[in-house]
């Protein structure tokens, strides 16, 4: 019988560990062991292998809560695939997601209840239904649940290039994912990972993916705590963190305030990055703050999953500028192709990223226009069915077989025919002893793009942000970039904002 690698370790460590607390948050009192999560995820399981529409991803509601966490399980053993839909959507996105999937089942376990209209979906079961039938005593039967090609979950992308995609990951690319990042989960007595990062985010597979088949405990922020730094750093106080996970710019924020030490979190020995650039000033600033931690550089988009891994020690960080994304995980391999000719290209010349290997998605739930122009069949090693996903991001290998990531491709624009690269206009603002980091955006009249725009902090927050620094910055770059590269307006900021993923939010910087 083919099985999930994952749910079969999950249940390993529910067997071995029952008394471990697999999630908690900040607030007291709220935790779940391991033995307690195996079992109500079991009785849902048998409750929605009766209730769940045949063929349809069931789409689970909320943010962060063990019923969360039950549901996701649940749904796996049940081989339903499951959508995590975050409360901090916005009701026509959410709309779309279900329309798309058509007429799904939903567990809606917010507080608020779903913003949308209840006939898009087939039955919408609220928290109390969920959490009764998860105290049931209901039998799972280990045959039904996912696996080999079966979609364990599906992720809606953030839709920041457009409508949002369902990106369908089946169950044996989860277990392979399982299978190398391991690592960066090594097992012990008493690990906590930080599970801060939005389900709705891949980035949060480290921590279930990984943690969960290790035995961690995912440490999660009350909504309230993620409102305000201080009331973050109350809870993280409280944490007992082993293993840091987040985006760069989520980080970079906590390290703005000295209070983020290894005082306020002394187990501290991992720290995981993906999802953004991991810029070596951040590297550096880290590993002064934290002496001895092991810092990670990873990457990967939602429809690959993260693939790569480097540990970025200070010599690194010193020597190579921007920093490697990493190695490959074994099973997937890189190749670059020209932006022109789409010919493989060797070690150190730039393209496009191409990503083939047992980590790549199956493509876009009912979109196959778009899985057509994104990944393309081939076979894998073992003769079986595979795909190669262009992922939109310019990077190059190294001879030493690391990853490049350059940034996106979408983020080049034309201004008066000249071709530019915003992360060309971002990494020369950046190099400037003032500035601490820039985010480029065009502005455009008609459909054109008529000049880029600047939004930048200031490495020293208490220097003059006036008329005058501005041209002090725009001169200064003149003497590395050609006047059309040089932005014609700069803006300013305290910092910039996050998307709930993290991620600095560009959409958002563009109405400022
Ligand atoms: N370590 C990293 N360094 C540089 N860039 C990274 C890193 N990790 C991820 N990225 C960037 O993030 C992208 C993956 O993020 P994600 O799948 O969330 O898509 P997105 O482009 O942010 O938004 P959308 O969801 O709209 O597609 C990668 O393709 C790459 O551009």
């Amino acid at each position: 019988m083919s099985s999930s690698k994952f749910l079969e370790a999950f249940r390993s460590i529910a067997r071995s560990h029952a008394d471990t607390i697999a999630y908690r948050t900040s607030r007291e009192g709220e935790a779940v062991t391991y033995g307690e999560l195996n079992r109500a995820s079991d009785a849902l399981a048998a409750f929605l292998s009766k209730r769940a529409p045949e063929g349809l991803p069931v789409v689970i509601y909320g943010h962060k809560s063990s019923l969360m966490l039950t549901s996701f399980l649940a749904a796996a053993k049940a081989g339903v695939p499951y959508a995590p839909v975050d409360v901090a959507y916005p009701s026509d996105r959410i709309a779309d997601i279900l329309e798309q999937i058509g007429q799904p089942l939903v567990l809606d376990l917010s507080d608020d209840g779903l913003p949308c209209a209840p006939a898009l979906s087939s039955q919408i079961l609220d928290a109390n239904t969920v959490r009764d039938a998860a105290a049931g005593e209901g039998f799972c039967d280990p045959r039904w649940q996912v696996s080999g090609n079966d979609i364990f979950y599906l992720l809606f992308t953030s839709g920041s290039t457009g409508r949002p995609k369902g990106v369908q990951m089946p169950s044996r690319c989860v277990d392979a994912f399982m299978d190398y990042f391991q690592k960066l989960f090594p097992a012990g007595e008493d690990r906590v990972s930080f599970n801060r990062v939005p389900y709705t985010f891949d980035v949060s597979l480290f921590d279930i993916i990984a943690g969960l088949s290790r035995g961690y405990t995912l440490y999660a922020l009350e909504s309230e705590c993620e409102q305000s730094v201080a009331a973050t750093f109350e809870a993280l106080h409280k944490s007992n963190l082993t293993t840091w996970v987040s985006t760069p710019s989520f980080i970079e924020m906590c390290l703005v305030d000295p209070a983020f030490s290894p005082e306020l979190l002394p187990r501290l020995d991992s720290i995981v990055l993906c999802g953004e650039v991991l810029r070596n000033a951040t590297a550096l600033k880290i590993l002064e703050r934290f002496p001895g931690v092991n810092l990670y550089n990873t990457y990967g988009p939602t429809e690959t999953q993260a693939v790569t891994d480097i540990l970025v020690t200070r010599e690194l960080a010193e020597a190579i500028n921007p920093l490697p994304v990493g190695y490959l995980s074994p099973g997937v391999r890189a190749v670059i192709r020209d932006l022109e000719t789409g010919e493989a290209l060797g070690a150190g010349e730039t393209g496009e990223v191409y990503l083939e290997g047992n980590t790549v998605s199956l493509g876009y739930w009912k979109r196959p226009d778009l899985t057509d122009a994104a990944f393309t069949p081939c076979a894998a090693p073992d003769g079986s069915a595979s795909r190669i996903y262009k992922t939109g991001d310019k990077g190059h290998l190294d001879a030493e077989g690391r990853l490049f990531c350059l940034g996106r491709l979408d983020f080049q624009v034309k201004i008066n025919g000249f071709r530019v690269e915003l992360g060309d206009v971002e990494q020369g603002l950046a190099s400037l002893p003032a500035v601490k980091e820039a985010v480029v955006l065009p502005a455009e009249r008609d459909g054109r793009v008529t000049h880029l725009v600047a939004h930048v902090l200031l490495d020293d927050s208490a220097s003059p942000r006036d008329f005058r620094a501005g041209q002090k910055i725009k001169a200064e770059l003149k003497h590395a970039l050609p006047d059309y590269m040089v932005p014609k307006k700069i803006v300013f900021h305290d910092e910039f904002p996050l998307t709930v993923n993290g991620k600095i939010d560009r959409k958002a910087l563009a109405q400022r």
